[in-house]
Formats: C-alpha cells, sequence, structure tokens
C-alpha cells in the first residue's frame, strides 16, 4: 500500500471575480521513502496542493474534493480535532514557502521550536528543549541554536530551522515547498545534501515543490508536472528527464541551462491562464507549438480534455501523460 494516495483532488478559491479552480482533478501517489518533486511555473497549484495535503487552506476556499488517503485512511474527510492532533507535525509536516522569513523575531529559536510540543502535545518543557537541541544537531546546527534569535542567523541557518521544526515530532511525510529558493547557490547546495541525509537518517517521505526541474530531479524519484491546477505529466524522474513527452514538460526542460551549455535554451511563450476561466479542453493548448502547427489536433485538443495515457518507459515507476499527441 502506498503512504500517501491523492485521488482526483480538488480545491478551489471563490473570489469577487469568480471561483478560482486551483487544483482540479489532481491524482497521485507515492511510496514510504519515495521523493516526489511536484513541478511547474507560478500560478499552477503546487502550493495549494500542499496546504490540502497539510489542511490548512485559506478562508476563502469555497469547495474541497477528492480524497487524500493517509496509510490507506481517508484523512481529508476525518475531524479537524482528529486530523490536528494524529497527523499534522506528527505524521505529516510542513516546510512553507518562505518559512525562514516567518520566524517569530521576539522569541528564541528553542521557545519557538518546543511550543508545539509543549501546547499541542503536552510534551514535558526540559524534554522538549532536549528534543529541539536534538533536532537541530541532526540539521547540522550547534545544540545552542535554542538560545539564538532569527536575526542571530544566516538564512540557511533559518532555513535549517524551519527543517528542524518540521521535523521534531519524527514525521513519515514532509512536504517543502520551494526550500532553497530563497537562498544563494552554495546554501542551496547544502540544503540539498541535508535533504538527501535527513532523508536516509529518518527514512523519510518527501514531496518537494520546486519550479527549478534541476533541482527536482537531482532529489526526486519521480516528478509531476502541473499545469494551471492539472497533473500534465507524471513519471520517474530519469524518465522524465531523458524522454520528457507533454509539450509542456519539454518546454521546461528547454528553458533550463545546462552547465556546459551544449544544448540551446528556448523560451515558452505565453502565460498560466486564469484559473477562474481557464480554457476548455487541454488547458496548454493556446501554448502548445503542436496546437498551433497542426490542423488535426483543432477540435480536439481546444474542445475535450485529454485523457492520461501511459506511454513507454523504462523505469518501475508509469509514465502518464495527459495529451491527445499520445493517444
Ligand atoms: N487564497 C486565494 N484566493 C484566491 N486565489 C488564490 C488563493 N491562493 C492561491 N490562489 C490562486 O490559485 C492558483 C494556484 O496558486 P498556488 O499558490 O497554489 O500556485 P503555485 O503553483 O504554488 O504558485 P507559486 O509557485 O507562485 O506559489 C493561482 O491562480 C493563485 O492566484
Amino acid at each position: 500500500m502506498a503512504l500517501l494516495e491523492v485521488d482526483n483532488l480538488r480545491l478551489y478559491y471563490s473570489t469577487s471575480k469568480g471561483v478560482v479552480k486551483a487544483v482540479d482533478g489532481v491524482s497521485f501517489d507515492l511510496e514510504e521513502g519515495e521523493t516526489l518533486a511536484l513541478v511547474g511555473e507560478s500560478g499552477c497549484g503546487k502550493s495549494t496542493i500542499a496546504k490540502a495535503l497539510i489542511r490548512l487552506w485559506e478562508r476563502n476556499v469555497s469547495s474541497v474534493d477528492g480524497e487524500i488517503r493517509f496509510e490507506g485512511r481517508d484523512v481529508l474527510h476525518i475531524s479537524d480535532e482528529e486530523f490536528r492532533t494524529q497527523y499534522r507535525w506528527k505524521k505529516i509536516a510542513w516546510v512553507p514557502q518562505a518559512s525562514m522569513n516567518s520566524l517569530n523575531p521576539v522569541l528564541t529559536i528553542g521557545e519557538q521550536m518546543i511550543e508545539p510540543l509543549v501546547i499541542h502535545h503536552g510534551v514535558d518543557k526540559d524534554k522538549a528543549l532536549m528534543q529541539a537541541m536534538d533536532m537541530l544537531e541532526a540539521v547540522g546546527l550547534p545544540r545552542d541554536t535554542v538560545r539564538r534569535y532569527p536575526h542571530q542567523l544566516s538564512g540557511g541557518m533559518k532555513q535549517r530551522v524551519a527543517i528542524a521544526m518540521a521535523l521534531i515530532l519524527m514525521p513519515k511525510l514532509v512536504i517543502l515547498d520551494e526550500p532553497t529558493s530563497a537562498l544563494d547557490v552554495i546554501t542551496q547546495a547544502n540544503i540539498m545534501n541535508l535533504l538527501k541525509r535527513l532523508r536516509r537518517e529518518f527514512k523519510l517521505t518527501y514531496i518537494f515543490i520546486t519550479h527549478d526541474l534541476a533541482l527536482a530531479s537531482e532529489l526526486a524519484d519521480s516528478v509531476a508536472v502541473m499545469y494551471a491546477g492539472k497533473l500534465v505529466e507524471w513519471g520517474s524522474s530519469d524518465d522524465m528527464y531523458v524522454s520528457p513527452k507533454h509539450p509542456y514538460t519539454v518546454g521546461l526542460m528547454g528553458s533550463v541551462p545546462t552547465l556546459r551549455g551544449e544544448k540551446k535554451l528556448t523560451f515558452m511563450p505565453g502565460e498560466v491562464p486564469s484559473l477562474i476561466n481557464p480554457p476548455t479542453g487541454c488547458h496548454f493548448y493556446p501554448r502548445c507549438p503542436y496546437f498551433a502547427s497542426r490542423g488535426e489536433l483543432k477540435g480536439l485538443c481546444d474542445r475535450d480534455e485529454p485523457p492520461y495515457i501511459d506511454v513507454e518507459h523504462k523505469g518501475v515507476r508509469r509514465h502518464l501523460v495527459s495529451c491527445w499527441l499520445y493517444k
């Protein structure tokens, strides 16, 4: 049984301009110990999936639908109380976007780290402080970091603190939303190495959200590409890197520079459509180079939503693509 199974997840926001279909029928699963990278341009719905998984969604969410099964149990439909006491942070943890900048400036690192342990889980204060120091050590920080204030730490140190805070209750699944985006390249590499080591040491399962395909393929076993609220392609990171199929994934890959610069960089014109009135059929067709050049696709891609097709793959994982070109 997979650790996590997301089945036809939909999450809509209500706004004065209409309903934003931020996540619209997304399904994927994750085995214990596996790392999945969720990739896509800004505004595709990646963070909304993360918030749905940890059930910390915005006030203007108008509907949430589908199933999120964790260890076989549908945790989307259990009570808030049960999710808060049994799952959030205990089994499923989240390192939110820009988390290193959301540390409380007037509390020491120790005070912020032990708060959830003491308040929500009734752990004795001294024991909680020991746990905090152990976890700081595990993420490569000195134990006396507990006495420091956020302004006394560098960006990389604060990001390590944010990771330590997520791990303090030893969760099974950790969702990392752009964990390295605000850091310089050297610090980014250090955090990536830390995540790899923690994964081995604590047998963690990660969902790693990023718009950086190079980072995704370095850390992840599988890569799922989102476009305008939908998953358009999902496969093992090798398959996705060597032989991307969806025209959107191909476009994203083409815009990633390589160190040796052996390939010509391409630019993908256009932008993610409004999720209030997304295009009918395939959401990508207005930007798709094949739709523009091949007459037989007219009346198909712009009318009917493509099904998921299992294309040729070499790894153990299926390689699914939602595109009429492969039907
Ligand atoms: N509270 C909200 N109310 C209305 N619309 C929202 C809300 N939060 C997000 N959205 C919209 O939902 C869509 C998906 O947003 P989301 O933040 O999940 O995307 P993302 O892929 O994580 O982007 P980014 O990388 O910029 O965080 C976007 O169109 C966004 O504008």
